[in-house]
């Protein structure tokens, strides 16, 4: 897969711990910044990974902050993004399965070296399960486009 990967300063070191790992999986990756000992706002960044998810230039990003948090909040401001924040391999691993998540949003201030790559590792190779999970995933990209809520339950 293309993979966009981002983070703030505070999420630079998880940034780099991540990259080796993605070439390893067998990934490509484009790294959008920051750069070493630059401070840079997350939404700059968050907000343009998602958009080139969106747009399909990339299939998948990995955006990290000091909480992922701002990260999270930003990419899912975009249509057909579905970020999700994972804090460990169960999170990671059903936000794929369930969700269909196509973002994954970090915390690099509150997690450890080998926690990273865990939950990097389970995001990247779990696979939407679709059956009723489809259904509901259907009614988020309804939202995308424009629907109500009186468009889903009656
Ligand atoms: O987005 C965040 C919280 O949702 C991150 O933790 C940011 O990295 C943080 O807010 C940046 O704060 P700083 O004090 O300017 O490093």
């Amino acid at each position: 897969m293309k993979i966009i990967i981002a983070s703030d300063h505070r999420g630079y070191k998880a940034k780099e711990l991540i990259k080796p790992l993605l070439k390893q999986l067998g990934h490509e990756y484009v790294d959008i910044g920051c750069d070493k000992d630059e401070t840079i706002d997350y939404p700059d960044l968050a907000y343009s990974a998602a958009v080139s998810v969106s747009q399909g230039e990339a299939d998948r990003a990995i955006l990290i902050c000091g909480t992922g948090i701002g990260m999270c909040i930003t990419a899912n401001k975009v249509k057909g993004i579905r970020a999700a924040l994972c804090y460990d391999e169960l999170t990671a691993k059903i936000s794929r399965q369930h969700n269909d998540a196509n973002i994954l949003c970090l915390s690099g201030d509150l997690l450890g070296d080998f926690l990273i790559q865990k939950i990097t590792e389970h995001w990247l190779e779990s696979e939407f399960i679709a059956g009723r999970h489809a259904r509901r995933v259907d009614k988020i990209k309804l939202i995308d486009q424009g629907a109500t809520p009186k468009d889903f339950r009656q």
